[in-house]
């Protein structure tokens, strides 16, 4: 038996389009600030997709590039000219910043109301306490993925491999929200297997290849590859071991094509959201 894929891609451009019927019938466009500082060549890809992203739904973006070498202080100065600007709904400031910025300190430093990425205290907080918040776009993304294929994880086993702020964290939360039961694992679990093996969901958020091989998967599983890696011929992998894996299966995400894409998706249904509309 061989799994089904959860294709990223194609859902991805289902929500684009629902996102960009939605941005028609508003008065004005919504509009996303997105802060670049440096030149991390990744950076500058990821944040030159979410520009195109914008313009493909009729979305106003606004790129701002810095000089690593900008101060945080300035840096902090010009989010709250970003807070002020009426025709901003969402501000993100692309991650990873220079050393000798304060990540955390700089998202507190964004409107909770343009907070778009979801990585804010009272974003978190919100979604801790199960008030209206804004989601972060990857563990989001995953819930959609959960639910284009009929999988609703109340009373299912979920294990979520890593514990981020960004994904592992929130990933669990919103799938405790959901009514599954959730297991967080992380770098200091013994046998991690032990754990998986009784998971009707995987999610894996390590950043580490092949953390998660056939023998650790229940037969029939969800699979969900959170994971950006290179493999050591440089191609994108995630953390699953793919090819083995879907042997096993019942359903599982590609990289590329899975999650990525849906966490592109996912921002754009924030900044709408942000812009005073769901979808
Ligand atoms: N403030 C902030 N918010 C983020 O959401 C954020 C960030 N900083 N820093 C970096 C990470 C990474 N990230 C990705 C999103 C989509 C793809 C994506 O679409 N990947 C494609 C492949 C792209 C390729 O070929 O390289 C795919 O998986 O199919 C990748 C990476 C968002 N991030």
């Amino acid at each position: 038996m061989s799994a089904q894929l959860i294709d990223g891609n194609a859902l991805a451009a289902r929500i684009r389009a629902q996102v960009a019927e939605k941005v028609k019938t508003l008065a004005a466009p919504p509009g996303l600030a997105v802060i670049l500082v440096g030149d991390d060549p990744a950076s500058q890809v990821y944040v030159k997709h979410k520009v195109a992203d914008c313009e493909g739904v009729g979305m106003r973006s606004l790129l701002e590039r810095h000089p690593a070498t900008l101060s945080e202080a300035d840096l902090l100065a010009r989010i709250a000219a970003l807070n002020a600007d009426p025709a901003v709904h969402g501000i993100l400031v692309q991650l990873p910043l220079p050393r000798h910025i304060d990540a955390q300190r700089v998202i507190e430093t964004i409107a909770p109301a343009k907070d778009v990425d979801g990585f804010h205290v009272a974003s978190a907080g919100a979604l801790m306490v199960g008030r209206p918040g804004f989601r972060p776009c990857t563990p989001y993304g995953c819930m959609k993925m959960l639910e284009s294929i009929g999988c609703d994880p109340r009373g299912k086993h979920a294990v979520v491999i890593g514990r981020s702020n960004i994904v592992g964290k929130p990933m669990a939360m919103l799938l405790l929200q959901a009514s599954a039961t959730v297991t967080v694992c992380h770098s200091a679990t013994p046998d991690l297997g032990h754990f998986t093996r009784q998971a009707d969901i995987v999610v894996a958020a390590v950043g580490k290849r092949n953390v998660l091989t056939h023998d650790m998967v229940k037969p029939g599983a969800v699979v969900i590859d959170v994971g950006m890696n290179r493999n050591s011929e440089g191609k994108l992998c995630g953390d699953v071991d793919f090819d083995n894996v879907r042997q096993v299966a019942g359903w599982i995400t590609p990289v590329p094509g899975g999650v990525g894409p849906m966490t592109r998706a996912m921002l754009l249904v924030n900044t709408l959201e942000a812009a005073g509309s769901g979808l």
